[in-house]
């Protein structure tokens, strides 16, 4: 029996990428693509964890894919759900880990065609996926004014 006949939501990883995980001051958010009711959103890169893959794992596999970088993980960007993660809408949870690039520069390869790094005083100026805004809020407090 998969996970979804037990009704439970669809596991997604994400990461919110700064400039230094000790003391950071910019977040990178990336523009969707796809699906068409999500193109043009801003979100954290990352995708859904595949069968049997573990979730640092399967976020260093949607970076590589999207972004072509290597990270380094940080602490869990603890949210209000089970194990500290955050709804997306009633069919996914995500959990969304600090990392920092470790090797790459981001460009938007799959899934995304923009990257910005955004500034605490900016980190509103582009339009995020409506789900990602509670997370984006605790973001912000960690964030160097
Ligand atoms: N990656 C990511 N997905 C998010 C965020 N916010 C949000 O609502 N979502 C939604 C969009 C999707 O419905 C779902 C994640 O799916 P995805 O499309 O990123 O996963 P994936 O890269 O593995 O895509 P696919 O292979 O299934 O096409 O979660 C976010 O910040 N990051």
């Amino acid at each position: 029996m998969t996970s979804s006949e037990h009704g439970a939501r669809r596991e997604v990883v994400g990461a919110a990428i700064v400039d230094d995980l000790g003391r950071p001051s910019v977040l990178l958010s990336a523009r969707r693509t796809e699906p068409s009711a999500l193109a043009g959103g801003w979100e954290f890169p990352g995708g859904k964890v595949d069968p049997g893959e573990q979730h640092a794992e399967a976020l260093r596999r949607e970076l590589r894919e999207e972004l072509g970088v290597e990270v380094e993980l940080g602490d869990l960007l603890v949210g209000p759900l089970d194990r500290g993660g955050w709804p997306l809408g009633d069919d996914f949870v995500i959990w969304v880990w600090w990392a920092a690039v470790t090797d790459g520069e981001p460009q938007p390869l799959e899934d995304h065609d923009a990257l910005r790094w955004l500034a605490r005083e900016d980190l509103y100026a582009v339009p995020w996926l409506p789900a990602d805004l509670p997370i984006v809020r605790a973001a912000e407090e960690r964030l160097r004014a």
